[in-house]
C-alpha cells in the first residue's frame, strides 16, 4: 500500500478521517499540523503569532519533505500545505494524494467552535474561506490524485467511502501496469 496523503480545506476532515482510516489500514497516521507543534513546543496560534504565517510556512515546508519520505503512512496535511510548489511535487510524487472536499457552509459549521485556527479569526470567517477557496482549489486540484466530497456524511461513513475509493483506483492501477507489460 503506497503512502496515503489527504489534503483540502480547513474542516475537510482530514484529521478526523485520517485518523479513522489509518486505523481502519493499520497503518502509522501523522498530522503534519500536531507533528509542528509538538517539535515546536507550540500551537499554531502562537506560531503565527510570534513568526509569523511564513515562519509558519518555513516549518510545513520542512516536515512536508520529511513525512512524505516515511513508507506506508496516512498522513493529514495542514489546509495550507498546497501553497508551495516543492510541498505539491513532494506530495504528489510521493504517495497517493486525497482531496477532501467540502463546502463553505460545512466548514463554517465545522470550524466555528475551533479558536485554533489563526486564519478564521476575522470578522467574517466565511468571507475569509471563500477567498482562500477560489486561491487555493486549483491548486488542491492539480495535486490530488483523487477526489472525495465529505459533506453531509458522517466521518465513519467518508472513511469507507474513501478506503473503497483507494483500493478502486490501486486496482486500476495494477490493471494498467499488468497490461502493459503483457502479462498473461
Ligand atoms: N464528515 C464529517 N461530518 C461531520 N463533522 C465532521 C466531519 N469530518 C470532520 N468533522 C468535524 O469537523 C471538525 C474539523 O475536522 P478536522 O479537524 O478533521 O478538519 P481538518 O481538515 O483536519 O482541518 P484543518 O485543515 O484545519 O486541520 C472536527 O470537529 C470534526 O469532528
Ligand atoms: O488553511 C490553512 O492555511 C491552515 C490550516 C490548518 O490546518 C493549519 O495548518 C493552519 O491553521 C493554516
Ligand atoms: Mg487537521
Amino acid at each position: 500500500m503506497p503512502n496515503i496523503f489527504l489534503i483540502g480545506p480547513m474542516g475537510a476532515g482530514k484529521s478526523t478521517i485520517g485518523r479513522l482510516l489509518a486505523q481502519t489500514l493499520k497503518r502509522p497516521f501523522i498530522d503534519s499540523d500536531h507533528e509542528i507543534e509538538r517539535r515546536c513546543g507550540a500551537d499554531i496560534p502562537w506560531i503565527f503569532d510570534i513568526e509569523g504565517e511564513i515562519g509558519f510556512r518555513d516549518r510545513e515546508s520542512a516536515i512536508i519533505d520529511e513525512l512524505t519520505q516515511r513508507q506506508g503512512v496516512v498522513l493529514a496535511t495542514g489546509g495550507g500545505a498546497i501553497l508551495r510548489p516543492e510541498n505539491r511535487h513532494h506530495l504528489h510524487q510521493r504517495g497517493l494524494v486525497i482531496l477532501l472536499d467540502v463546502t463553505v457552509r460545512q466548514q463554517l459549521e465545522r470550524t466555528r467552535r475551533d479558536q485554533s485556527r489563526p486564519l478564521l479569526q476575522t470578522e467574517n470567517p466565511r468571507a475569509r474561506l471563500e477567498g482562500l477557496r477560489k486561491e487555493r482549489n486549483p491548486l488542491y486540484r492539480k495535486t490530488a490524485h483523487l477526489i472525495l466530497q465529505t459533506d453531509r456524511r458522517p466521518p465513519r461513513q467518508v472513511m469507507l467511502d474513501l478506503r473503497q475509493r483507494i483500493q478502486q483506483h490501486l486496482n486500476q492501477t495494477t490493471a494498467t501496469i499488468v497490461t502493459a507489460h503483457g502479462a498473461s
